[in-house]
């Protein structure tokens, strides 16, 4: 942490995850005689033991680096609360997130554009800013200049490319797999096109990890004063109430003469803008908090992908993740990223009718109808993931398969539990409320059932309860083990919240800059998205 010498900076930066390091940086450079104030609520990465090699990272839930969020109990899965994964460290996300680098179908950044009212958000709109991103690894394969970036902060490079030994036993055999469901294989699936499967990508950097406040080299600007283990308490205004004018934190009041800009996340940004009077009134009046301004839509809309893991044992010893160090995928080669080869997205055209059934608007049954729009994503974990990581040991013979649905019209929200800014927010993800989801899931399970099945010499056995591809399994499936995979957006969404440059609307000098602008659902995991958004956003600053 630096020391603040000063109360008085020209930008404030509220929260240093994804986003917040990348505008950190980008303001730094773009205006070297202004001062900018970081403020992360966690500490700073550098040398912390979770931080790092990849496989890491299942080890990082409900560490000291995580806000270790619990949901509401959510009425359709039994009932019960579904943990949600939240980085409270300098870098964010990308400090404890599983490197998988992806790209939305271009149909849904267009469809962004139209709810943003402002068509600088559509695919050929973010397309610069994910190559200015990026430096791309392509390895042995041509690099075509129009969709990747050579000189960005973040080193990207498929399996392949990863290291010449990294061949997982499956890698072929889960490729048929894809291909005798009917998947085609996708040879960039950051073109704007995701349909069937296609190479991970991942950012792990030879192996370790890149965090975003590192990658960006934050710490080296010198009119960049970072401010760690500091909890941003609300936004201050002048006296009129129209304009933003610093933060009060736990470390005191700091003040923004050009701008202060919320990153905390699509948790917390709309928590931030609740405890400092901006919100839903009748919320605020129910808490004591003096009203800003009046806006509906704080919090509201909150989109995550819904996911079931399905566990198997497999036939042979060997071609999933072992804890043993001498096992086969122990060897360097697999330590460099987490096992798997392969992404698969579909377009499921039951989807749509149902939305439209369940009353879903026409724009929305148009854009969720889109040919290149994808409702599921699918893929292989070659060892025992997720909730059911503690359940099944890496013993070798144990995987994951995934299934995640990436339209959901299921929407969520974040709210108050309390005025007191300590307090963590109430976070309702809302999953599985919509048949349209259900339908979703069921059909990518039913997939994965079949692949399954079609390769006996592969599979053993399922290691979960609740066999058969009948809805009421796969439900119970979702029950037990399904959740989130930490794709939390939509909380402060464009068009409504906030306007095509990210400005709060009806407040001066104050923007949310982070996955909570995202106003639907996106085809991706959504850390390239983030990372272009930021630096959209610090261009237009
Ligand atoms: C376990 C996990 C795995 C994931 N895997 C992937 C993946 O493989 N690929 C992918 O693309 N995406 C993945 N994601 C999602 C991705 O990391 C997020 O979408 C991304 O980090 C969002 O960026 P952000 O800037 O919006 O928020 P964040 O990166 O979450 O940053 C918000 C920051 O604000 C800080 N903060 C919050 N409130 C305050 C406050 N009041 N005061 C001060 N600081 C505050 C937080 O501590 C945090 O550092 C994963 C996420 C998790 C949690």
């Amino acid at each position: 942490m630096s020391t603040p010498t000063t109360t008085q900076y020209d930008y404030i930066i509220a929260g240093g995850g994804i986003a917040g390091s990348v505008l950190a940086r980008r303001l730094a450079d773009k205006y070297p005689s202004f001062s900018v104030l970081l403020v992360e609520a966690g500490g700073r990465p550098e040398g912390h033991p979770l931080i790092g090699p990849p496989l890491a990272v299942y080890d990082a839930y409900l560490s000291d680096i995580d806000w270790k969020y619990m949901s509401v109990p959510q009425k359709c899965l039994g009932g019960k609360p579904r943990y949600q994964g939240a980085a409270k460290v300098l870098s964010g996300g990308s400090a404890i997130n599983y490197g998988i680098w992806s790209r939305a179908p271009a149909c849904e950044y267009d469809h962004w554009a139209e709810l943003a009212r402002d068509e600088s958000w559509g695919w050929k709109g973010l397309l610069p800013y994910f190559i200015k991103t990026e430096t791309y690894i392509s390895g042995t394969e041509p690099l075509n200049p129009s969709l990747h970036g050579t000189s960005g902060p973040i080193s990207v490079v498929g399996i392949k490319a990863s290291h010449p030994d990294r061949q997982y036993p499956l890698r072929s055999a889960t490729s048929t797999l894809f291909e005798s469901a009917g998947y085609a294989l996708n040879s960039d699936v950051s073109s704007g096109s995701v349909k069937g499967y296609c190479e991970r990508i991942e950012n792990w950097k030879n192996g370790i990890r890149q965090p975003a406040s590192v990658a960006y080299e934050v710490a080296k600007c010198t009119n960049v004063t970072i401010l760690t283990s500091t909890l941003v308490h609300k936004v201050l205004f002048d006296t009129s109430n129209t304009r933003a004018i610093g933060v009060q934190t736990s470390a005191g009041a700091f003040y923004a003469s050009k701008e202060t800009i919320l990153c905390a996340g699509a948790y917390r940004s709309p928590h931030l803008l609740l405890l400092s009077g901006i919100g839903p009134a009748s919320t605020l009046s129910t808490y004591g908090i003096p009203l800003v301004l009046d806006l509906p839509d704080v919090g509201k809309n909150l989109h995550d992908h819904p996911a079931v893991p399905l566990y198997w044992k497999l036939k042979e010893q060997g071609n999933a993740l072992d804890a043993s160090p001498d096992a086969k995928l122990s060897a360097p080669p697999f330590r460099i990223g987490l096992p798997g080869d392969w992404l698969a997205f579909a377009h499921d055209p039951a989807v749509p009718a149902i939305a439209k059934s369940e009353g879903a608007d026409e724009v929305t049954v148009m854009h969720l109808s889109h040919p290149e729009r994808c409702h599921t994503e699918v893929f292989f974990a070659y060892a025992p993931a997720g909730p059911g990581a503690r359940k099944f040991n890496k013993d070798g013979k144990t995987i994951t398969t995934w299934v995640m649905v990436m339209s959901p019209t299921s929407r969520g929200n974040v709210t108050l539990a309390s005025a007191n800014p300590i307090a963590n927010p109430v976070i309702d993800p809302n999953y599985y409320a919509t048949e349209a989801d259900r339908v979703a899931l069921r059909n990518g399970v039913r997939k994965i059932l079949t692949m399954t099945a079609l390769n006996e010499s592969i599979f053993e056995t399922e290691l979960t309860d609740h066999a058969g591809g009948a809805d009421a399994a796969i439900d119970a499936r979702m029950e037990e083990y399904g959740g989130g995979l930490f794709h939390p957006a939509g909380t402060c969404a464009m068009g409504k919240v906030v306007d095509g440059k990210c400005k709060v609307v009806g407040i001066d000098g104050l923007r949310v800059v982070d996955a909570s602008v995202i106003p639907s659902p996106l085809g991706a995991h959504y850390q390239a998205t983030v990372y272009a958004l930021a630096e959209k956003v610090a261009d237009s600053i």
